[in-house]
């Protein structure tokens, strides 16, 4: 397994129990969203994925590694976190240095760390941006240079936070088919259902911190009642397209 989440709970400082007892396994080359409500507690779990949380009960390991604080280090090369605002993501003056800032804390230099970079950069279509500032681009490019900061680092597992959020229709559609053409496993945070129905064969909800369905994204969106239990909504006139039949 990629991604091995056992009973996790967790209860911030304040005695807010944001988890009850979380169990979720992701294999390898899955795509898979993570639906809920606001306050569900999936930023919480999130947080878990990459020991920025690890006060909690239960274990996280990635590839066979728990996270830990002595394992931190690897932790954070295996999972790859995109933030909801890539500004939390870039800071330094030009693309080039913010991509290489992952990879070059790994110790790559050189002709290996401009491969990385580059490489990294192609995979979002943003190889012709790397001498700009992050800043002087726009929203939708800077989300691609944040997932390219992240793809530097090969990860084992890429982590998404809405990341349709703020995009318009081509961005979105865009990102989609980038996301899409990656040769990684994904999870994605996500609260537009289309979008999780177009990139991710299997869907889970979390909600109340527990999980409340784990299984085929296009058989829980046509579960109106599943849905509507969770507060979760399909665009108005949305129809959830029937697989076809396998075998
Ligand atoms: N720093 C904190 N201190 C105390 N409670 C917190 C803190 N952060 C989150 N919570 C609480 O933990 C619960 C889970 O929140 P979390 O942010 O994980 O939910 P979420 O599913 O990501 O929600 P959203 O969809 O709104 O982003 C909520 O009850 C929230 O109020």
């Amino acid at each position: 397994m990629t991604l091995d989440v056992r009973d996790l709970a967790y209860a911030y400082p304040d005695g807010t129990q944001a988890l009850f007892g979380v169990t979720l396994s992701i294999a390898k080359g899955e795509r898979v969203a993570l639906l809920g409500p606001n306050g569900a507690g999936k930023t919480t779990l999130v947080m878990h994925l990459n020991g920025i949380l690890t006060a909690g009960h239960g274990e996280v390991s990635v590839a066979g590694l728990p996270v830990r604080k002595d394992t931190l280090k690897e932790i954070r090369r295996r999972v790859g976190l995109v933030f909801q605002d890539p500004d939390d993501q870039l800071f330094m003056p030009t693309v080039r240095e913010d991509v290489a800032f992952g990879p070059a804390n790994m110790g790559l230099r050189g002709a290996d760390l401009e491969h990385a970079v580059v490489t990294a950069l192609e995979k979002v279509g943003m190889a012709d941006v790397i001498d700009r500032p992050p800043h002087h681009l726009s929203f939708g490019q800077r989300r691609r240079v944040a997932v390219a900061t992240v793809l530097a680092m090969d990860p084992e597992i890429l982590v998404l936070d809405e990341p349709s959020s703020n995009l318009d229709p081509a961005s979105r559609r865009e990102l989609a088919e980038i996301l899409r053409g990656l040769d990684v496993t994904v999870l994605m945070v996500t609260h537009d259902l289309p979008y999780a129905l177009e990139l991710c064969d299997r869907s889970v909800i979390l909600s109340g911190g527990v999980i409340a369905a784990d299984g085929p994204t296009h058989e829980i969106l046509a579960d109106g009642d599943l849905l509507a239990e969770h507060r979760l909504e399909l665009p108005y006139g949305f129809a959830v397209p029937t697989p076809p039949a396998r075998g």
